[in-house]
């Protein structure tokens, strides 16, 4: 070897740690990207500058001196009736063949009937049965059960399928994360690590400040515009000072009608909007951002396979 400050193979390498790809995957709402945000114990608060394409799974990368989990957070299965849908179920599914272990989410505080949650766990199965690789199934929401449903709720859905474990957990309080880490760690090879180990994520600034601005939309509309909200970033600019960085966003929408919920009376719900979503974008981007938004009427974006392309699907 030429370079002398390295003595050995592993030297150069770098040491063999476990190292493995996880997806999480579950119905929308079932609380991936909280698990996501709790494994990683932030919220993604630095990113890597590269240019790439944008890509609708996001890394997240969990760092240790003994491990490297790279976690896929796959769209939500949903049921495959337009193009957006279809869309979303091959990444999730793909995803899922290419990984050496999934974590699929379920919610165990929606109060559902008995027809319905037998419908339910037939719907978890038929997926299951289209995975390859080792599955944990984790029960998320458990601070809003009763603790002792606990058990025989392990217990049912255990049968469904051979999972290698049943694992509850609350997202967003962390309660049975512990369990989880060491659950994966027994699914995950021993191997060269996939990331240097001080990069977080590997979505780029544009793509994560144009999720925030999504969610914002979501949470401040009270959840009216579910599917029917796309945000795309038109143009992503930091001053020569370095000092401000100016994002033009728009938020397309299908209706006229949903338009006038989301600028609101007098522009005030719009407002609020962008006020929110930037103080996220300057947490996340560590800088001053001014942030203008603009929506758009597109009818049946969902439908328009060069505008999905646009978007990253
Ligand atoms: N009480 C409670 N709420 C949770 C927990 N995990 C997630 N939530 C809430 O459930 C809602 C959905 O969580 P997300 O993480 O956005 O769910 P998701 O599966 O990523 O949703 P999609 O992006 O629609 O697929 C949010 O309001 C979370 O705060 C949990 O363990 N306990």
């Amino acid at each position: 070897m030429q370079n002398n400050e390295y003595k050995t193979l592993d030297d150069f390498l770098g040491k063999d740690v476990k190292s493995g790809m996880v997806a999480i995957v579950g119905p929308p709402n079932a609380g991936k990207s909280t698990l996501m945000n709790q494994l990683l114990g932030q919220k993604i608060s630095i990113v890597t500058s590269k240019p790439q394409t944008t890509r609708n799974r996001i890394l997240g990368i969990v760092n240790d001196d003994a491990y490297q989990i790279v976690l896929l957070d796959t769209p939500g299965l949903h049921k495959a009736d337009e193009p957006l849908n279809i869309e979303m179920m091959r990444v999730a599914l793909e995803s899922l063949s290419e990984v050496d272990a999934v974590l699929f989410l379920v919610d165990v505080s929606l109060p559902l009937p008995p027809k319905a949650l037998a419908k339910q766990r037939e719907e978890l199965a038929g997926y299951m049965e289209k995975i390859e690789s080792p599955a944990i199934l984790v029960l998320n929401k458990v601070d809003l059960i009763d603790k002792q449903k606990l058990l025989p709720m392990i217990e049912s859905y255990a049968k469904l399928f051979p999972f290698k474990a049943v694992v509850p957990i609350s997202a967003l309080n962390g309660d049975g994360a512990d369990n989880l880490l060491k659950e994966i760690l027994e699914l995950i090879p021993v191997g060269p690590r996939y990331f240097p180990e001080d990069i977080p994520t590997d979505a780029t600034e544009r793509f994560l400040a144009a999720e925030i601005v999504r969610e914002k939309v979501f949470l401040l509309t009270g959840q009216e515009l579910p599917y029917s909200a796309a945000t795309l970033v038109e143009s992503f600019k930091e001053d020569e000072q370095k000092k401000l960085i100016t994002i033009h966003a728009t938020i397309v929408v299908e209706r006229p009608s949903q338009k006038g919920m989301i600028i609101g009376k007098g522009g005030q719900k719009l407002k609020q909007i962008g006020t929110a979503a930037r103080k996220d974008i300057e947490a996340l981007l560590g800088s001053k951002v001014l942030l203008k938004l603009w929506v758009k009427v597109k009818k049946k974006w969902a439908e328009d396979e060069n505008f999905l392309k646009e978007l990253g699907f």
